[in-house]
C-alpha cells in the first residue's frame, strides 16, 4: 500500500491511448481462456473501455471547483446542513471492483453555503476514483472543509465491498463504516451527537445485500 500513485486533481490527462486501452482488455480476455476475435467479444473491448471512462470519470473533475459558487445570503441560518444517504458507486484500488454504499455529509457553516447537490457531485467526484473507504472519507470532508470553511464538517460513509462478498472471503452482508469528524464535530460532543442522531435515523436498509 505504499507508494502508490496517487491522482492529484490536476492529473487529468492519461498518456495511454483508448487503442491500447482496448488492446490490454483483449489480453485480459484471452489470459481468462476466451477468444476476443469471436463474434461475442469483438465490442468488448470498446464497451469495457468506455464503461471504465464513466467509472473512472472522477479524475477529470475538480471537486474545489464544484464547491467554488456559494451563497452568503441564508438569512441568519447557523444550524448545521446535513445531506443523508447520498448512494454511491465506486471501486477498490486493490481489486477494481465495485464499492457501494451511502456517504452522509454534513457542515456547520460560518455564513456561506452550497447548493445542496454540490454535496452530491462532491461524493460522486471521489467515487468515480480507485479508491479505500478510508481515503475517501477523508478526501471528501478536507476538501468540503478547506474550499468552503465552515465551523467544522462529518462525514460517514457505510459500504459494501464486492471484493469481499465476490471474491476473497465470501462475506455477504458486511459493511465498513468510516467516519471524519473535523472542527465542532470533533471538538463538542454534542455537536457530533446530533449529527449521529440524524444519520442514525436514516440509516437502515443502507447497504446493498451484495
Ligand atoms: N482498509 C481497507 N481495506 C480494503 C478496502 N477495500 C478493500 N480492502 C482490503 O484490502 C486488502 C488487500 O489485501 P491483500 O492481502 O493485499 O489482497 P488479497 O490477497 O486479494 O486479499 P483478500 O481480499 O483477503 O483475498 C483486503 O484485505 C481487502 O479486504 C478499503 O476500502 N479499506
Ligand atoms: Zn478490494
Amino acid at each position: 500500500m505504499t507508494n502508490e500513485r496517487v491522482a492529484t486533481d490536476t492529473d487529468h490527462t492519461s498518456d495511454v491511448s483508448r487503442a491500447d486501452a482496448e488492446a490490454a482488455v483483449r489480453t485480459l480476455i484471452r489470459w481468462a481462456g476466451d477468444d476476443p476475435a469471436r463474434e461475442g467479444l469483438l465490442d468488448t473491448p470498446s464497451r469495457v473501455v468506455r464503461s471504465y471512462e464513466e467509472f473512472f470519470s472522477g479524475y477529470a473533475q475538480d471537486p474545489a471547483e464544484i464547491l467554488s459558487r456559494t451563497f452568503s445570503e441564508v438569512d441568519g441560518y447557523d444550524e448545521m446542513i446535513v445531506m443523508t444517504d447520498i448512494r454511491f458507486e465506486s471501486h477498490c484500488e486493490h481489486h477494481m471492483v465495485p464499492i457501494i454504499g451511502k456517504a452522509h455529509v454534513g457542515y456547520l457553516p460560518d455564513r456561506r453555503v452550497v447548493g445542496i447537490s454540490k454535496l452530491a457531485r462532491l461524493v460522486e467526484i471521489y467515487a468515480k476514483r480507485l479508491q479505500i473507504q478510508e481515503k475517501m472519507t477523508v478526501q471528501i470532508a478536507d476538501t468540503l472543509h478547506s474550499v468552503l470553511q465552515p465551523k467544522g464538517v462529518a462525514v460517514v460513509i457505510e459500504a459494501s465491498h464486492q471484493c469481499m462478498t465476490t471474491r476473497g472471503v465470501h462475506k455477504p452482508g458486511v459493511g465498513l463504516v468510516t467516519s471524519r469528524m473535523l472542527g465542532a464535530f470533533r471538538k463538542d460532543a454534542s455537536t457530533r451527537r446530533e449529527f449521529l442522531a440524524i444519520v442514525g435515523m436514516s440509516a437502515g436498509n443502507v447497504l446493498p445485500n451484495t
